[in-house]
């Protein structure tokens, strides 16, 4: 492990029950690179996804819990890992009971048996980064998936965002309610509208704060001629600008006079158009100082890697734990130097690394550096690169 890397936890074993391709599966690694081949549908995203159950939310591809247990099985599932931390073995598990008689499944989170009440107590034991196909289009695509993705970023680092983002989804919800069914009712939109402020300006606080201190971060590391471009990252929205330029108890007043000012527009409107729910991400190439959007595919696609890399760079300083990296089809769309520069920075964050690829060559080249597993429907073995 490099000496300026946080202390590495491994996953040493990673156990499913009717997950998804997976009716059970009980598979032990060693190495900090893990890398996944089998064909298009084989069950190596899969894998992932299990994996990713361990962050608070709904995994990396945003599906309900009950569509996660296996096809033809009993209702649940089950995921559990055994972590070796440098400070001992832990078990974590989560999934969820087979549903009863009209009563919803419920997740359940264990930590070395004991239940735990949510997700967020697994950031104790390991922080998680992913990247997937889906985000390719990232910088051409809405401001709500780079919202989502700047979200996820500031979860690694901060395990209580995703509760205030989703109880401010919620008051927004109310407050688009009231004004369109009782507009008249001051006093509870003033009620509302204190909460709408109040989780508004902590939300926004905590995204200018994982920004700051992510450019901070690519600023001390670029390097112009390195294989993964450097971004430079600015917030875009006027909540943004408030808490930039205000203390927060001034900006969360600042809001709440806004949202009064807007209540006829956004009645009209039918939602809320000002506040951290309009934010975007905007993200420059930096050697070549130009929008993201307009630099090249392969381009865009590096900007990603580099952008994720440097995340995963600031979770391990400001967690103190080195983050795992899930990364899915990740090594087909680089050519040659770019995949052997990701291979090595990878390695060089000090956390345990799970890739996947349907070709065997792209990660021939790890013979000896990687656990190389062979996935089929439903098992997974040792395997061999072409
Ligand atoms: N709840 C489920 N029960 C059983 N099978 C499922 C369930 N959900 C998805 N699958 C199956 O899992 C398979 C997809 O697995 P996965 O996405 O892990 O494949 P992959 O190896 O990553 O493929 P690719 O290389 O195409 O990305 C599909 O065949 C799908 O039908």
């Amino acid at each position: 492990m490099p000496s300026n890397s946080p202390p590495a936890s491994r996953i040493a074993r990673l156990m499913l029950q009717d997950f998804r391709t997976y009716a059970s599966l009980d598979l032990a690694v060693s190495r900090p690179l893990v890398a996944l081949v089998g064909e298009n549908g084989a069950g190596k995203t899969n894998v992932l996804e299990a994996i990713s159950l361990f962050m608070p939310g709904r995994g990396l591809r945003r599906a309900e819990l009950a569509e996660m247990a296996r096809n033809g099985g009993p209702g649940s599932f089950a995921v559990s890992l055994t972590l070796d931390t440098p400070y001992g073995e832990h078990r974590l598990g989560t999934g969820i009971e087979q549903p009863g008689e009209g009563v919803r499944s419920s997740r359940t989170c264990r930590i070395d048996g004991a239940s735990v009440s949510s997700p967020t107590v697994f950031a104790e034991f390991l922080r998680l980064v992913w990247l997937t196909p889906d985000l390719d289009a990232l910088f051409r695509g809405p401001a709500g998936d780079r919202r989502r993705f700047l979200d996820r970023f500031v979860l690694a680092v901060d395990a209580e965002h995703g509760a205030r983002v989703n109880a401010l989804e919620r008051a927004l919800r109310s407050r688009n309610r009231i004004l369109e069914e009782s507009p008249d009712n001051r006093s509870w939109l003033d009620a509302i509208e204190r909460e709408v402020a109040e989780l508004g300006i902590a939300v926004a606080a905590a995204r200018r704060e994982t920004v700051a201190r992510l450019a901070a971060l690519i600023l001390e590391t670029r390097e112009e001629a390195s294989a993964f471009p450097f971004a430079t990252l600015s917030l875009d929205g006027e909540i943004d600008h408030l808490v930039t330029t205000l203390p927060a108890v001034d900006a969360e007043d600042r809001y709440r006079a806004i949202l009064r000012e807007s209540r006829p527009r956004d009645r009209a409107a039918g939602r809320t158009l000002i506040g951290p729910q309009a934010t975007d991400l905007l993200v420059r190439h930096g050697p070549k100082d130009i929008p993201a959007n307009t630099a090249s595919t392969g381009e865009q696609k590096a900007l990603l890697i580099g952008l994720v890399l440097a995340h995963a760079r600031l979770v391990g300083r400001m967690s103190g734990l080195a983050p795992f990296v899930l990364l899915d089809e990740i090594a087909a769309h680089l050519d040659p130097r770019r995949r052997t520069a990701l291979f090595d920075a990878l390695e060089s964050l000090g956390g345990q690394v799970w890739m996947t690829g349907a070709d065997p060559s792209l990660f021939a080249e790890l013979q000896g550096r990687a656990d190389l597993l062979h996935v089929t429907a439903g098992h997974i073995e040792p395997s061999n690169p072409a």
